[in-house]
């Protein structure tokens, strides 16, 4: 079977440490070690004067190949197009997205340089992976290089209904970047709608039947892929991890009171001010909680040099402040925000300690916590997951309580609803989610992409 090359923004290197190896990396990994391959991408870090030709690492069958970036494409690149540009209009944000033009060239300039350095590295027959909005121009650069190998593109966030998409002004540019791939992948159904509709309406593109798009002179792929998770590796880990130190002090500290969690990148997609608005009307509106019951929100700093980051960090430092001051006792306090990460397998015990899983992004391309809550539950005592409606998984996990994360009087409902659930309840609805969750696993997402691609005929689908 021919060689795999993967290519993200970030790349997973054996030598990074455990840190590092979440469930994604692990499985691109895996996919990686079966025939072969290369993970290419950005290092994570930066160099006044980056180094021309890529890192390696061979471990072998797998080539590890990183590229530093200098500050200025960080700048332009991650921080200023990805990620105050892209990602807030994926994720619906028009009031926070920065339409600059510098930053734009940066980050075609940071595609084309990834995309000249790949190019000598690959052989003909090699099936190339991309993954997320950093690469969008990946395959075009490619394209324009003479590479005519089969070419997958994933899209981890949302992606935006037409109306959205048409804001950006370089949208033409990166939906014909897009139909340079031979299949691109999407979280679900609505997101797929949305590229469809935008192809076909917008750019007069052509819907062939069986998921095939033809548009910009191209025949395309663009299917639904839901990402999961390693379910069994965690339903084993989070057994064990109830010995964890850091999960025996939780339990020994909450003695009777019942704990809710939230375990979020401090990102504004995430919906957290809301969340803990929601929780203090939830205080408010049923006030024999209060003392007995706390929110555990596990927030790492993540993207900490983009302005609107630095801003939610210090919005939510002054709302847990503000409702601890309120509403807290000497023995009591309602919130417990830790702007902290921890390792996965230390999550698995906080969440089968945890009664409730609060996940209520405002927009989400999946969200990994919601899966990985329901697979760390104890399958005779199973907690709640409360779910927002706009979260990708909330397609999947249907027996969630969905929640509208916008309006804090439903999730309050929600979490005292939540709470006070019978055991009947609780297994019903954690059968039907587990059922989900195993459907959509990650080795599955990644054998269904690849396999997809793999069919792709030599030379593509071919032009229109
Ligand atoms: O690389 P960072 O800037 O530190 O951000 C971390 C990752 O965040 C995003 O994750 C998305 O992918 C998840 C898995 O498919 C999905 O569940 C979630 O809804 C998405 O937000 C981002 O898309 C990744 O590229 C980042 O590496
Ligand atoms: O302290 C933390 C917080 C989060 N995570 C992991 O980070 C991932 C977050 O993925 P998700 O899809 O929920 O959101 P993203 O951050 O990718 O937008 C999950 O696998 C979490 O277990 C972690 O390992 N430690």
């Amino acid at each position: 079977m021919s060689r795999l090359v993967v290519v993200s923004n970030r790349v997973a290197v054996p030598d990074d440490g455990p840190a590092r190896a979440g469930g994604l990396a692990v499985a691109l990994r895996e996919a990686l070690q079966e025939n072969g391959g290369i993970w290419f991408g950005w290092s994570g870090k930066t160099a006044v004067r980056p180094a021309e030709e890529p890192a390696v690492t061979e471990a072998p069958p797998v080539t590890y190949a990183t590229l530093d970036l200098s500050r200025c494409d960080h700048q332009e690149y991650y921080n200023g197009f990805a990620n105050r540009t892209l990602w807030p209009l994926f994720h619906y944000r028009l009031d926070l997205a920065d339409f600059n033009r510098q930053d734009y060239t940066g980050y075609l300039r940071v595609n084309t340089h990834f995309a000249e350095k790949l190019q000598p590295l690959l052989r003909a027959t090699d099936d190339i992976w991309v993954h997320d909005y950093h690469l969008i121009p990946f395959a075009s650069e490619l394209r324009r290089l003479g590479v005519a190998n089969r070419i997958g593109f994933f899209l981890h966030t949302p992606f935006p209904a037409m109306e959205v998409f048409l804001a950006l002004p370089s949208h033409e540019r990166l939906a014909r970047s897009l139909c340079a791939y031979d299949v691109v992948g999407f979280q679900t159904m609505n997101d797929l709608r949305a590229f469809q509709d935008y192809i076909v309406h917008e750019q007069g593109g052509e819907f062939l039947g069986d998921n095939m798009l033809r548009a910009f002179g191209r025949t395309l792929r663009a299917e639904v892929y839901p990402i999961g998770i390693e379910v069994e590796a965690m339903q084993r880990t989070a057994a064990h991890a109830m010995q964890e130190p850091a999960v025996r002090r939780l339990i020994k500290h909450m003695g009777e009171r019942r704990l809710m969690i939230g375990v979020d990148r401090l990102d504004y997609s995430k919906g957290i001010p809301e969340r803990f608005r929601s929780f203090e009307r939830f205080l408010e509106k049923f006030p024999s909680h209060q003392g007995s019951v706390s929110l555990m929100q596990i927030a790492p700093v993540s993207r900490g040099e983009v302005p609107e980051y630095k801003a939610i960090r210090s919005e939510l430092e002054h709302l847990a402040g503000h409702i601890n001051g309120v509403y807290g006792e000497l023995d009591w306090m309602p919130i417990r925000y830790l702007n902290k990460g921890f390792p996965r397998e230390t999550l698995t015990g906080f969440y089968r300690a945890c009664r409730v899983g609060v996940v209520t992004p405002l927009r989400d391309g999946m969200n990994l916590v919601a899966k990985e809550y329901v697979a760390s539950q104890n399958p005779h005592e199973p907690g709640v997951l409360v779910l927002s409606r706009f979260a990708g998984a909330a397609r999947e996990l249907d027996a969630a309580v969905l929640v509208n994360p916008f309006d804090h009087e439903n999730v309050a409902d929600a979490l005292n609803r939540a709470l006070a659930m019978s055991l009947e309840e609780r297994t019903e609805r954690w059968e039907a989610m587990m059922q989900k969750v195993h459907d959509s696993s990650l080795d599955k997402w990644r054998e269904r992409f690849l396999s997809v691609l793999r069919a792709v005929p030599e030379g593509g689908y071919g032009a229109a």
